[in-house]
Parts: C-alpha cells; sequence; structure tokens
C-alpha cells in the first residue's frame, strides 16, 4: 500500500523518520483502527497530525526502552497505543493487550488479525491478568494515575519486573499524590524519557519506571 501523502507530511513535519516498511505497517494499522472508529470510540486524534505528533512520538519514545525478548503487557490498550505499534516497531519483543472492554477488545483482536501483527489481545482487567501470567514490562498511557497503578500491582510485582508509563506534564502532581498516600514506599521511580509534546504550551511528555526497591535489576 504506498504511503499516505498526508502521513508522510506529517512525518516529516515532525521530524520523524520511519523504514517504509514500518511506515506501511502502521499506516496500515492506524486506517484499519480509523475505519473501526467510526462504529466504536476508539480515539480523537484522527488526522495525521495529531496520529504522529501525539500517539507515535509516544511510541517511538518507549520502544528503545525494552530489551530485546521482553514479554510486555499494554494495559488499557483502547485502540492499541501504545501496544500494536510497539509491536511493529520492536518485533523482537512479545506484546499483548489487555482491554477491559469487552467490545474494544473484540475490535483490538479484529485490527491486529487484519494487519497481520503477532500480539495476543486479552479482554480482561491487566491487574487480573498479572495474577496469573507474567510479563516483563507493564506499559500504559492515559489509564491510571501512578497511585491508581501501584495499588493495581501491590500485591502482583512477583509477575512484574517493572511499570513504563507514559505520562504528560501532570506526572509531578501525580508522583506528589502516590507519595502522599504512601504508595511508592517500596518502589523507586525514575524518568527514564523526556520530550518535547509540541503544544504551545511547551509541555514535556515522559515515561516513567517503576520497579521494587528490593529488585537489583535496574539500579545504575
Ligand atoms: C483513555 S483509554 C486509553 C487508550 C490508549 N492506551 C491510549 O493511550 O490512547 C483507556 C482504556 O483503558 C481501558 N481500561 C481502563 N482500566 C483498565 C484496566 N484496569 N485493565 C484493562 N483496561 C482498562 C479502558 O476501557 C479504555 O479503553
Amino acid at each position: 500500500m504506498p504511503l499516505d501523502p498526508e502521513f508522510v507530511t506529517a512525518l516529516s513535519e515532525h521530524s520523524i523518520e520511519l523504514d517504509d516498511a514500518v511506515a506501511e505497517k502502521i499506516q496500515h494499522y492506524v486506517t484499519v483502527m480509523w475505519r473501526w472508529n467510526e462504529d466504536i470510540n476508539l480515539t480523537r486524534h484522527t488526522t495525521w497530525d495529531l496520529f504522529v505528533s501525539r500517539d507515535l512520538r509516544d511510541c517511538l519514545q518507549l520502544a528503545p526502552l525494552l530489551e530485546a525478548g521482553e514479554e510486555v503487557l499494554d494495559l488499557g490498550s483502547g485502540n492499541g497505543i501504545p501496544g500494536i505499534p510497539l509491536a511493529i516497531l520492536r518485533p523482537d519483543i512479545e506484546v499483548s493487550l489487555a482491554e477491559s472492554v469487552a467490545k474494544r477488545a473484540k475490535v483490538l483482536s479484529e485490527i491486529v488479525g487484519e494487519i497481520g501483527v503477532q500480539v495476543t489481545v486479552y479482554g480482561a482487567r491487566g491487574e487480573d491478568l498479572l495474577e496469573d501470567f507474567r510479563f516483563t514490562s507493564v506499559v500504559s498511557r492515559a489509564v491510571g494515575s501512578i497511585a491508581k497503578f501501584c495499588r493495581w500491582i501491590e500485591e502482583r510485582w512477583m509477575n512484574v519486573d517493572r511499570l513504563l508509563l507514559i505520562k504528560g506534564p501532570k506526572w509531578l502532581e501525580e508522583r506528589g499524590e502516590a507519595r502522599h498516600l504512601g504508595v511508592l514506599a517500596n518502589l523507586q521511580l525514575r524518568k527514564v524519557a523526556a520530550y518535547p509534546l509540541g503544544d504551545a504550551e511547551e509541555s514535556e511528555g515522559v515515561i516513567l519506571q517503576i520497579w521494587p526497591k528490593e529488585s537489583t535489576r535496574y539500579q545504575e
């Protein structure tokens, strides 16, 4: 499928370079996802510029943080961000999606089936899945506050090495709340990526890594 000129323009305006084969797969995902979006609410980012500047940018920041061979769960995948682009950008990792709304989970299965990416979709709450399945990284965007995630994972760290949360500028408030509630007491939190969101307020997007204090895995 040739690349849509508007997608190519958006990539170039946001200084993003992708292999043609990767760009084609991403375009396939987005066009299929937008088609479903006409029937079921999945995204408000319905232009190439919004997709590239908001969604793809986050996925491109997340992708290099993962190690080859990781088993990754995208908790609260919704429209497939970040899990589906991640699976396209990093075919050397195993990606699963958890989506608690059954209708959306079914659509996610249809999307990954149609575009032919190797991704497992669970129609379930992510924190419930973590009782039975193990993942090296749980990644997520726009699902819950830092405190909410800490509580969801509190009793399940034996099945997760780390959380990687994509956050906007409110992350500092969220960290304050999580500290206040004491849910970070046994955890380490590090900002592992920071990047301009390109908006008028010149705000910053970040990726936060959270993992148990007792684990030496991510020490510098
Ligand atoms: C605002 S959307 C975000 C979608 C996508 N991650 C993004 O960044 O565009 C949040 C999605 O997470 C789902 N969700 C919320 N809590 C969840 C949980 N505990 N486990 C799985 N899915 C959850 C919701 O049903 C919804 O589809």
